[in-house]
């Protein structure tokens, strides 16, 4: 048996077709969504996320700015350079790239955005919100999941869902996102004994670890949906997720690859959270739709 590919790259098409649409019909009426994205230090992989963010603003009609600073920055001219965006009119939505270097607490710099203009969604306010059930801006990968399993027609009332991974930006809300759902959610992470026996008995696994081949062919009940969020490299460099994915397919029912799964998701998810920032600054009529 061969799984069926769930396909970041179509679904994204079809969705940023209609993020470009909605920013065309809003940029007529004088408001031009604007995404601004602040950048410290310089990782390499953290360098191409920011620049592909960049490219897929441009290609879909929303406004962009990216400020690069050096690692030394510090955490008070970060704050500073926030609280400049959080008045800036024309920007709509603000996102510090994570991990940002040691000295700065990046639990500050999130609660220093404001939260209508949080489209990472990292913001207690937002992680609140999402907790307690009261619409707000969802993080953008545990939401562009969501998504590829709705595509898929994957039924998540009812069903078994193991994430692997607790953190706050993947782990956490995606658990959040499939309770909403209606699955059944188990939280496995480093400490979690005999991860095999939980991901054996899942309709559904999200592996969000940061570890290569953290899920292997034995580890996956047959027919179940394999959703890889990881982002490594193997020995010779090359891109490669959490699932072994050449044995796990074989097995699986659907499966995410990577490159091309959950990564231009989060991207595409991230032009939806910033276009409805937008939108509702527009409709509220706030000074920010003066772009
Ligand atoms: N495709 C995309 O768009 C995105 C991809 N990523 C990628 O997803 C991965 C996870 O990201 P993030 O959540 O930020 O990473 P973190 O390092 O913050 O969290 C990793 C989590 O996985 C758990 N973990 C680590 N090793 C194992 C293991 N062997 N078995 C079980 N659990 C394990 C950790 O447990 P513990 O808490 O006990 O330490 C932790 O909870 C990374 O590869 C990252 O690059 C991230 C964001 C977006
Ligand atoms: N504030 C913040 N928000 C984030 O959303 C955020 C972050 N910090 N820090 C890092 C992680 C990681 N992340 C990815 C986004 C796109 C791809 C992506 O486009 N992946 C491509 C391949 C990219 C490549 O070629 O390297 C793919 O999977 O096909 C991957 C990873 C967002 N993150
Ligand atoms: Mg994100």
């Amino acid at each position: 048996m061969t799984a069926t590919l769930i396909n970041g790259n179509a679904l994204s098409k079809i969705i940023r077709a209609d993020v470009a649409a909605r920013a065309a019909a809003l940029a007529q009426q004088g408001c031009r969504p604007g995404l601004a994205v602040l950048l410290v230090g310089d990782d390499p992989a953290s360098a191409v996320y920011v620049r592909n963010k960049i490219k897929a603003c441009e290609e879909h009609g929303l406004h962009s700015s990216c400020d690069r600073y050096p690692a030394d920055l510090s955490e008070a001219e970060l704050l500073a350079r926030i609280d400049a965006l959080n008045r800036d009119p024309a920007i709509h939505g603000i996102l510090v790239q994570l991990p940002l270097p040691a000295h700065i607490n990046s639990h500050k710099v999130i609660e220093a955005i404001a939260a209508a203009k949080d489209v990472d969604g990292f913001h207690i306010a937002n992680a609140g919100a999402l907790l307690t059930g009261r619409p707000s801006f969802r993080p953008c990968t545990p939401y562009g999941v969501m998504m590829m399993l709705q595509a898929a027609k994957i039924p998540l009332s009812g069903a078994s869902a193991v994430v692997i991974g607790r953190s706050n930006i993947v782990g956490k809300p995606m658990a959040l996102l499939l309770l909403e759902a209606g699955a059944t959610v188990t939280i496995c992470h480093s400490k979690t004994r005999d991860l095999a026996s939980y991901t054996r008995a899942a309709d559904i696994v999200v592996a969000a670890a940061g570890q290569r081949n953290v899920l292997r062919a034995d580890m996956v009940k047959p027919g179940a949906t394999v959703i890889d969020v990881g982002m490594n490299r193997d020995e010779t460099g090359k891109l490669c997720g959490d699932v072994d994915f050449e044995s796990v397919k074989e097995v699986a029912g659907h499966i995410t690859p990577v490159p091309g799964g959950v990564g231009p998701m989060t991207i595409t998810m991230l032009l939806v959270n910033t276009l409805t920032a937008a939108e509702q600054a527009y409709a509220q009529r706030l000074p920010s739709h003066i772009a």
